[in-house]
């Protein structure tokens, strides 16, 4: 079987960032959004750096305004993942563009995304699980309400609490009483460490959140001893090459820490992250995989099995997805 073809698992997939341009355009045409300084003249969305994206980011989405704009672009990022040959994502959602941070008006967000999700399962065969996610630069207070919605809908959809944005603001133990928060509601832990802050990141998120994944975590590599505690930790590294590449965390992807990642032993799995943002899609990310590092069809199966054995999902959705993997 193609490598591109193969069945294939996502666990860092940010629903907002994973707008397809036209979709956002049409919607702020529709509604009379505004949309200076967000697209190119192609059309595709730009930015300058890491810090210019993530206002570009926040200003694309200011055009999804209510709960059916959220399931059209559930709809619309889930057609993306079919076509990638994606059977089980995870995706980041935050309540801080549904609603503020309001547990009522999450619910109905949530509602609208879920509904629109179940739909493109039946008829996309996608899985789809959320894990509720803070944006740490608005701040400690705000991931409070953040964490506060996720408890309320923690269960068997909304499986875990995550936090991303700029690693610069603040420090992990900042935001240690949402973590704890959403670890009483038995939801599980991932945070965005070690993508532009280094080594020390990545043992304070994992020491201070309790974290079980990390959002990226290449930065790493820089560490043998931290290579070492993560490995006995069992913690597993959400890796997105395309995105550091196009964000300029490395270089090229020659330079890219996941195939020495892996050989040290490290649990890591490939996602798209902003996938528009980044001209990237799950299958270019494996084709890249093959081609910069050789990667072949067996690492690729392994990559999966190992991505669903870390994914947040229940027991019963992850023998169903296994049986897929095992079954191509
Ligand atoms: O590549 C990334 N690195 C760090 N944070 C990110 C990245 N992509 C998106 N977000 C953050 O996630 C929030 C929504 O889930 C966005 O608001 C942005 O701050």
């Amino acid at each position: 079987m193609s490598i591109l073809e193969l069945p294939k698992v996502e666990l860092h997939l940010h629903l907002e960032g994973a707008a397809p341009p036209t979709f956002i355009r049409g919607l702020a045409q529709e509604k009379g959004v505004p949309l200076e300084g967000v697209f190119d003249d192609d059309g595709h969305y730009q930015y300058k750096d890491f810090w210019d994206f993530l206002k570009v980011y926040e200003a694309a989405t200011a055009c999804l305004q209510t709960p059916q704009d959220f399931a059209r672009l559930t709809t619309a990022v889930l057609e993306e993942c079919a076509a990638n040959g994606v059977v089980y994502a995870e995706t980041f959602l935050a309540p801080d563009f549904c609603g503020g941070g309001d547990v009522a008006a999450w619910k109905e967000y949530l509602h609208a995304i879920q509904e629109a999700a179940d739909a493109a399962e039946r008829d996309l065969g996608v899985t789809l699980r959320g894990i509720v996610t803070a944006v740490r630069h608005f701040g400690a207070d705000q991931s409070r309400k953040t964490a506060l919605c996720a408890a309320e809908t923690a269960g068997d959809w909304v499986v875990g609490f995550g936090m991303g944005g700029d690693e610069k603001y603040g420090e992990p133990k900042d935001y240690a009483y949402a973590f704890d928060m959403a670890r009483e509601a038995k939801l599980q832990l991932t945070s965005h460490a070690g993508e532009w802050n280094g080594p020390d990141e990545v043992r304070a998120s994992i020491r201070d959140l309790g974290i079980k994944r990390v959002g990226h975590g290449v930065r790493a590599i820089e560490d043998a001893d931290l290579i070492r505690e993560i490995k006995d930790k069992g913690v597993a590294l959400e890796v997105c090459p395309g995105s550091n590449v196009a964000l300029g965390v490395y270089s090229s992807w020659d330079k890219h820490p996941i195939d020495l990642l892996r050989k040290s032993g490290v649990t890591v799995s490939v996602s798209t992250d902003d996938p528009p943002f980044f001209h990237t899609t799950m299958k270019n990310e494996y084709d890249m995989l093959n081609k910069t590092f050789g990667w072949d069809e067996s690492i690729f199966r392994e990559l999966n099995k190992s991505a669903i054995s870390s994914a947040f999902c229940s027991e019963e959705t992850r023998s169903e997805i296994e049986k897929k993997l095992e079954a191509a």
